[in-house]
C-alpha cells in the first residue's frame, strides 16, 4: 500500500523541512518578486523569498521603509502562481508587525490568506520574540532576520557590516537565540562577520540562511537581480555574480531599436496575411 506516498504527490518543500535542514546540505535561498521569475528558480531552489528588497529593485526606492502591505502581497500572489515546490516566504514590510504581536499576526494572516504562501519573514532580535511566538502558536510559521536589518537603516547609521564590536556582537547572538527560541523556523543572518555567524550557527538549534555572512551558515540568500546582473553597478562586496543579463538586454533592446527605423521588423514571418478567408 502507498496511501500515504500516491504516486502522484508533487514534492513540496515546507518550513519544516528546512528546519530539519540544521547541519545537513546547505539551503538554497533566492528572492523572487514576479510570476516568471518564481517559474525559473522554482526548479532549482529550496526557498523562494517575496523580499522587501523589490522596493530598491522593482520600484526604484532608495530603502525599504515605503514598500507597503498591498504591494507585498500582490507580488507573493503572483510568485506563488508559479511556484510549484520551493517553499515561498513572504517578508512582512516596515511599520505593518512592529507595533504589537496582534497588528502582526492581523497583517500575517492576511500575507498568508491572500497569497498561499508557507510564512512570512519578519526582521528584529529579542525585541520581536514575543511576536514570533504569537505567531507561531496560531499557525503562522516565521523566518526571522537579524544583523544587519535594512527596515532599522535609519537606526544603524547606514548598511553597514554588524557585530565587529564585542558588545555588538554578543548583542546579535542574543537576538539571533532569543528569535529561534521563540520558534522560528530558521533564521536569516545578513551582514555580519564570519566569526559572529560561525558562533551564532552553532549555538542555535535552527538553521541560519545567511546573506553577506560567510559560509559558515546553513544555507545561503542572495537578490536574484543581483547575482544574475539586473541590478545596480555597485553591488554589496558580498554579491557574486552569475551571469550579465542587463548587458543582454541592452544589445536586445538596441537590435529590437535598430530593426524598427530600418523597416526590418516586423518581416514576413511576422506579419497576418489575408490568405482563403482572411482574418
Ligand atoms: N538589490 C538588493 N540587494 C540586497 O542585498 C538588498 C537590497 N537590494 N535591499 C535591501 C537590503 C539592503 N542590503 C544592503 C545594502 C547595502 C549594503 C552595503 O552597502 N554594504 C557594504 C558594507 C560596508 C561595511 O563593510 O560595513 C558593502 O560594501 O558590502 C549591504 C546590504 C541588502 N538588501
Ligand atoms: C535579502 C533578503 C534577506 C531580504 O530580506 C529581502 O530581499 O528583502
Ligand atoms: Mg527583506
Amino acid at each position: 500500500m502507498s496511501a500515504s506516498q500516491p504516486a502522484n504527490r508533487r514534492e513540496v518543500i515546507t518550513t519544516r523541512d528546512i528546519r530539519n535542514r540544521k547541519g545537513g546540505t546547505p539551503i538554497v535561498c533566492l528572492t523572487a518578486y514576479t510570476a516568471p521569475m518564481a517559474r525559473l528558480l522554482d526548479p532549482h531552489v529550496d526557498l523562494i523569498l517575496v523580499g522587501d528588497s523589490l522596493g530598491n529593485v522593482v520600484y526604484g526606492m532608495e530603502t525599504t521603509l515605503g514598500v507597503t502591505l498591498d504591494m507585498m502581497i500582490a507580488h507573493g500572489a503572483g510568485v506563488m502562481r508559479k511556484a510549484r515546490r520551493a517553499c515561498v516566504v513572504v517578508d512582512l514590510p516596515f511599520g505593518s508587525y512592529q507595533e504589537s504581536p496582534q497588528q502582526a499576526f492581523r497583517n500575517a494572516a492576511r500575507v498568508m490568506t491572500e497569497t498561499g504562501c508557507r510564512a512570512v519573514k519578519l526582521e528584529g532580535g529579542s525585541e520581536m520574540a514575543e511576536t514570533i511566538s504569537f505567531l507561531t502558536a496560531r499557525g503562522i510559521p516565521v523566518l526571522a532576520h537579524v544583523g544587519l536589518t535594512p527596515q532599522a537603516v535609519n537606526a544603524m547609521g547606514g548598511f553597514r557590516t554588524q557585530g565587529r564590536s564585542g558588545p555588538d556582537a554578543e548583542r546579535i547572538l542574543r537576538d539571533a537565540s532569543a528569535v529561534a527560541e521563540a520558534g522560528a523556523f530558521a533564521v536569516v543572518v545578513e551582514g555580519v562577520v564570519e566569526h559572529l555567524a560561525r558562533e551564532i550557527t552553532s549555538r542555535i538549534e535552527v538553521p541560519t540562511i545567511g546573506i553577506g555572512a560567510s559560509a559558515a551558515c546553513d544555507g545561503q540568500i542572495l537578490v536574484s537581480e543581483d547575482l544574475l546582473g539586473l541590478y545596480g553597478e555597485h553591488l554589496p562586496k558580498f554579491v557574486k555574480r552569475y551571469a550579465n543579463l542587463g548587458e543582454e538586454i541592452d544589445r536586445a533592446v538596441a537590435n529590437f531599436a535598430d530593426d524598427v527605423r530600418a523597416r526590418r521588423f516586423p518581416d514576413e514571418a511576422h506579419v497576418f496575411k489575408a490568405v482563403g478567408g482572411g482574418r
